[in-house]
């Protein structure tokens, strides 16, 4: 039986102060909600001082971004290995702004996994098409390849307590969801993919949904039977609205 998992990717944004309120708020609101896993991901300099924050919670700590080498001369990098030491858990790699920004590739994408797994953490695999690929009815084909640079190399028992987090780019920050059925449509697609080398794997892969997803449009997004959570972004930076997102998909697991 799958739980979900929604998570939150500050991305850059925050400061020490914010770190402490948003996580102090998110403590109240979030008491005594049981069913739904929480995360969330600060900025790596928060890291440290959000592990003592959410301490005795059970708030677990993600991380934005991972570098592929453990140490050595890489400077400004992180390693798994720093990000586990300072106590995080679930790691996002293959973000769309990553992939756009920093022009990471499947392949190199498919190294972080690999080195997430070997540390221990669980990998949150970003995967999405383009506003312009979904035109083309590219969807399928790009969710396909993006899974493929981690199922070709490390094969499908890599994704065992791995998840993945559908991400359809142009609806990330844009306040244009994908409708639950477009959603649910995609997060069948990438099971049913992974099923075909490994069914077990597959089921058992938590599948999020990211791309404005807030704490309207929650519910309904949750009802649906491959959506395992969520990857929030913009609503993640707001105690009370995050809250209602992980109550939402804590009632869609108990009904
Ligand atoms: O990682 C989170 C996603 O990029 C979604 O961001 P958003 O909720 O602001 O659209």
């Amino acid at each position: 039986m799958r739980h979900p998992l929604v998570m939150g990717n500050w991305k850059l944004n925050g400061s020490k102060q914010i770190t402490k309120e948003l996580i102090e708020g998110l403590r109240k609101e979030l008491s005594g909600v049981d069913g739904c896993g929480v995360a969330i991901a600060p900025p790596a300099i928060y890291l440290d001082l959000a592990k003592h924050a959410i301490s005795g919670s059970h708030i677990a700590l993600g991380a934005q971004n991972v570098d592929v080498n453990l140490s050595g001369a890489f400077t400004g990098e992180t390693s798994a290995d720093m990000l586990k030491d300072v106590g995080a858990k679930y790691i996002i790699i293959g973000h769309s702004e990553r992939r756009t920004y920093h022009k990471e590739s499947d392949e190199f994408i498919a190294k972080k996994f690999a080195v997430v797994k070997e540390a221990g953490l669980v990998p949150v695999l970003c995967i999405g098409e383009t506003d312009a690929e979904n035109e083309a009815g590219k969807t399928e084909e790009v969710c396909a390849r993006q899974i493929d640079a981690v199922l070709e190399t490390q094969g499908a028992a890599a994704f065992e307590g791995a998840v993945i987090a559908y991400e359809p780019v142009w609806a990330i920050g844009t306040g244009k969801s994908a409708t639950p059925a477009q959603a649910q449509a995609v997060h069948k697609f990438i099971r049913d993919h992974i099923a075909k080398k490994d069914a077990a794997i597959a089921q058992q892969v938590i599948i999020q949904y990211g791309g404005s997803v807030n704490d309207k449009n929650a519910a309904e997004l949750f009802t649906q039977p491959d959506i395992d959570g969520a990857l929030v972004g913009g609503a993640s930076l707001k105690a009370d609205a995050f809250a209602v997102i992980v109550k939402a998909a804590a009632a869609a697991k108990n009904a």
